[in-house]
Formats: structure tokens, sequence, C-alpha cells
């Protein structure tokens, strides 16, 4: 579908130029949810120098003697307890991301999207868009908060594909969105919306984040300023809204990888000693990811109940990422229209 004039909402311009991209990009993630795609994936992921800062001399042996050798069977496991007919969910939701906002942007931009590991490559993505006349391309990773080890990546690969242009493309990137007003209000309409229709009410929400190694903050690494602003917003915004003036907001980290010390509070820990405390009815959500995936789908919905209910919690819901619903491509639909003001 088109958008004409009329159709766009009134605050939004028209997009109607014809060589601009917008390339959509998340992690990535493997083919199959079999041992050896998930190794293929976790070579290349765990590789990358701005994922684990460790020397390449020192950290190769680890990962292809021990972890490549162990975690791709455990993680396989877990893929296949949440893939879909079409896919990862991962891949799946970012590409139901992508044709919606193309319906919503109209003929004059083309979107694309792309994984920073595994299929498909932002530099299959990013020379299919210029193949198709794209002089100017959005790059926007797909990261509320920023770090070195999600958007930073992003852009060098974005870059390294540039480098092997004769005849390069334009390039913007989406900044960080951690504290626009839209995010934080798509995020407090959407998580009302999912409590409102649970049939408990829940004592605590979980606002859990993906983990990062803790010297990255000391490093100067924005990510975890990022993940406690998005966290102090939001809780303002639906207290604001008048309800759940009962609810106790508590932030946490998941995903926990290797030995170093990584940002804590842990979900894990928290969800145990929420219910060893006497919380009965938790709801948890991951405002961080635009997508659903392992991390919230398995680690979450699944093993997070078990670390709450195990302890004598008695409730407890993991609510859905902002994915392709209304809320989340409103968010997504104006704040690349933003950025693309200046080329339309
Ligand atoms: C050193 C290891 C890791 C860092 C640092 C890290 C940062 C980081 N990751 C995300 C988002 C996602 N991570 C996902 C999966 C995942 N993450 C790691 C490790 C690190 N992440 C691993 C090994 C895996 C694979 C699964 C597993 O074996 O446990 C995913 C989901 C991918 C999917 O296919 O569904 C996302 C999304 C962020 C935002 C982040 C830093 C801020
Ligand atoms: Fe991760
Ligand atoms: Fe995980």
């Amino acid at each position: 579908m088109t958008w004409t004039t009329q159709q766009l909402p009134s605050d939004h311009p028209p997009v109607k130029s014809g060589n601009i991209g917008v390339l959509l990009v998340n992690l990535g993630t493997p083919d199959a949810p079999t041992p050896g795609a998930v190794k293929t994936y976790l070579a290349e992921f765990l590789s990358d120098r701005r994922v684990v800062e460790i020397p390449p001399i020192a950290w190769q042996p680890i990962l292809r003697g021990i972890i490549l050798n162990t975690r791709p069977k455990k993680s396989a496991h877990a893929y296949q307890q949440v893939w879909t007919e079409e896919g990862s969910p991962l891949a799946a939701i970012t590409a139901q991301q992508a044709r919606a906002l193309q319906q919503r942007l109209g003929d004059g931009v083309q979107v694309g999207w792309g994984m920073r590991y595994g299929n498909p490559s932002i530099a299959q993505e990013m020379t299919r868009l210029k193949d198709a006349g794209c002089d100017r391309i959005l790059l926007a990773p797909l990261y509320p908060q920023y770090s070195g080890a999600t958007t930073a990546t992003v852009v060098d690969k974005a870059a390294e594909t540039l480098g092997r242009m004769r005849w390069q493309p334009a390039l913007r990137t989406l900044p960080p969105y951690h504290d626009d007003p839209v995010y934080i209000s798509a995020l407090a309409r959407d998580l009302t919306r999912q409590m409102d229709r649970l049939d408990f009410v829940p004592e605590v929400l979980l606002l859990s984040f993906h983990g990062m190694p803790e010297r990255t903050l000391h490093l100067g690494d924005p990510y975890h300023c990022h993940c406690r602003k998005t966290a102090r917003l939001l809780e303002t915004e639906m207290r604001a809204a008048g309800e759940y003036a009962q609810l106790r907001f508590v932030t946490s980290f998941q995903s926990r990888f290797g030995r170093a010390k990584w940002l804590e509070p842990a979900t894990d820990t928290m969800l145990e000693a929420e219910a060893k405390a006497g919380t009965k009815r938790l709801a948890i959500a991951a405002p961080g990811f635009s997508a659903d995936c392992l991390e919230t789908l398995e680690e979450l919905a699944i093993t997070g109940r078990e670390q709450f209910t195990a302890p004598g919690g008695e409730q407890f819901a993991a609510l859905s990422c902002l994915n392709a619903n209304e809320a989340g491509m409103d968010m997504l639909d104006t704040i690349i229209r933003r950025e693309l003001s200046g080329w339309i």
C-alpha cells in the first residue's frame, strides 16, 4: 500500500523521495535450532571484539576449544523451545517490523532488514538497497540503549561494507532512543494494555535488560545509564497515568555470560529474591529488546517462571516486547521519519 498525503498522520511529512533506503538491524540468530547452526552463529558473534573484549590470542583458544564445543548443544535445545514456522522469533519479528514500516512509509522509501551476525547480513542488505537505487541509507540499529557491543558494532559493519564500495551511498544512523518520549510512551501504553489483560494484579513489575560486563560501565559505555534512565522514565510515565499505584518497579540485568562480573542485580537473582521475600504475583518485561527472542521467550518466559515459582512465587507473566504491534510500529514510524526528514 502507498500512503497518500491525506492518509498520513498530519504531523508526519509525506515521504516522496525514491532513492532512500532504511535498514533495520538487530543482533542476529542462527539459521536453524541445531547445534551446527548455533555453532556457526556463536563463532561469528563471540569473535566480535566489541562483544568479548579479551585479546584474540587469549580468547580464541577458549572460544574454539571450550565454548563452541559445549554451548551450541545447550543453546540449540533452548532455541528449539521457541522456534516458529517462520524461523527464529528474532528474525521473523524483525522481518514483520520491516514489512509494517514499508507499508507505513510507502513506495518512496525501500525498507530492508538485516542481522549483525548470521543472515541476512548487513553487507548483503546494504548492497541490495544500493543496487535497487538507494543512494541514501538510514541504518537503524534496533537497540534503544546504546552499547559498544550492539549499536557500535552495527555501525562498524556498515562502515566496513562501505569500505568495499567504489560508489558509496550516503549513510545516516538512528541514534539511541532510550529516553525518547515516543519510545517511553509506546512502552507505557503497551505494558499497561498487557497488564490490564492479566488475570491477576502484579505486585512487582520487573524490568529486565540484557546484561553487560560491569567493566564496560567503568570504561565509559553509557549502556547501564541508558537502561536506568529508561526504567526511571517508564515508571514515572506509568505512575502518571494513575494506574498501578501499588505496583513496585524493579530493574535487573539478565543473560550473564562467562566469569567476569556483570551488571547487577541479576534477573535470576531478583526473581528468586522476590519470591523468597514473599512476593506472590510478578510480571516481567524486557524494554531493551525491540523484538521477542531467545532471551525473552526462553530465558524469561520459561526459565524465569521456574526461578520465580520454585521458591514460592505464585502468579507470573512474561510480557511481550513491542515487536510489530501498533504501539511499537507507531514508535518506529515516528523516530525513523524524524531521521529521514532531512532527506525528504
Ligand atoms: C559476552 C557475551 C555477550 C554480550 C556482551 C552480550 C550483549 C548483548 N546482547 C544483546 C542482545 C541479545 N543477545 C542475545 C543472545 C545471546 N547473547 C549472548 C552473549 C552476549 N550478549 C549469547 C551467547 C547469546 C546466544 C544465546 C545463548 O547461547 O545464550 C539475543 C537473542 C538472539 C536470538 O537468536 O534470539 C539478543 C537479542 C544485547 C542488547 C547486549 C548488550 C547490551
Ligand atoms: Fe546477548
Ligand atoms: Fe540467554
